[in-house]
């Protein structure tokens, strides 16, 4: 009777420890070793809840890697996955124990920050993205790229006295502000850090009417036609870190320095 206990003890314990690698398998992106899209969704939602209970604010932010289709055109899609894994290092050495790092899409990072002032979330990432624009990722022993990354970001419960500046209603909505704000880094040379508050109000209604025109056109936009061109109305850079630079200097190798396109 004792043995017979002891197996389905010890059974027990197997089925555990393998639901619990099935878990770590299940928000793991393979490439990275990263929490991946799924298990990002379900913490934004949770962050989402927990502000909403206790008030607390919290910063999102999205990074994205600069002209990587270059660098797989010039690379091979092996040499971008090994970007893609060596600055998700990179991003990982820099993450606190409070924070939640994702990889959110193929060359997109998500990261959310707890228990920081907005002011101290916004330095770390204007360091975050000079830090990889001075310092090459290696590629291997005799090839190191400069790469470098657009960030977006959004303070959630940040106080704003302006109207415009209303709390967000959904996970959805928090993300959608950081991506708006990575949209404009991104038509306005890249390789720069700005917060979706700071983005003109004008900036702001005409990305929601042109999402709005494209959520009916098509219920998934894909990432090119997201990007519209029109930078009739788009405001001018301001600080924060942002240090816009030709597109075409961005993504370049040390040793090998055009891209194909
Ligand atoms: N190596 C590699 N490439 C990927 C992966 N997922 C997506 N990509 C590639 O990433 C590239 C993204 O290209 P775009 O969306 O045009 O973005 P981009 O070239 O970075 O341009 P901007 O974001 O506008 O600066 C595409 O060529 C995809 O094929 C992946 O897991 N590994």
């Amino acid at each position: 009777m004792e043995q017979r206990e002891r197996d389905i003890g010890s059974q027990a314990e197997r089925i555990r420890a393998l639901n619990a690698e099935l878990r770590i398998e299940a928000v793991t992106d393979k490439l990275t070793g990263l929490y991946n899209a799924r298990f990002f969704w379900e913490r934004i939602a949770d962050c989402f809840e927990h502000h909403h209970r206790s008030g607390e604010p919290f910063t999102f932010a999205i990074l994205d890697i600069d002209h990587f289709k270059r660098i797989n055109d010039t690379y091979g899609h092996l040499g971008g996955d090994r970007v893609l894994a060596r600055l998700a290092g990179i991003l990982r050495a820099d993450t606190r124990t409070d924070d939640v790092l994702a990889r959110i899409g193929g060359e997109e990072f998500a990261l959310i920050m707890h228990r920081i002032s907005p002011e101290d979330a916004c330095a770390r990432l204007a360091q975050l993205r000079a830090r990889l624009h001075r310092d090459p990722i290696r590629l291997n022993a005799c090839t190191h790229i400069q790469v470098t990354v657009s960030i977006g970001y959004t303070v959630v419960g940040e106080q704003q006295p302006q109207p415009q500046f209303a709390p967000p209603r959904d996970p959805q909505e928090i993300v959608k502000r950081a991506d708006d704000a990575l949209y404009w880094i991104k038509a306005n040379g890249r390789n720069g850090c700005i917060a979706w508050s700071e983005l003109d109000p004008h900036y702001r209604k005409q990305r929601q009417t042109l999402l709005h025109c494209e959520t009916r056109r098509s219920p998934c936009p894909s990432a090119d036609n997201r990007h519209d061109g029109n930078t009739a109305h788009q405001p001018t850079l301001p600080c924060l870190g942002a240090h816009p630079q030709n597109p075409s200097t961005s993504a370049s190798a040390t040793n090998s320095a055009d891209s194909n396109d």
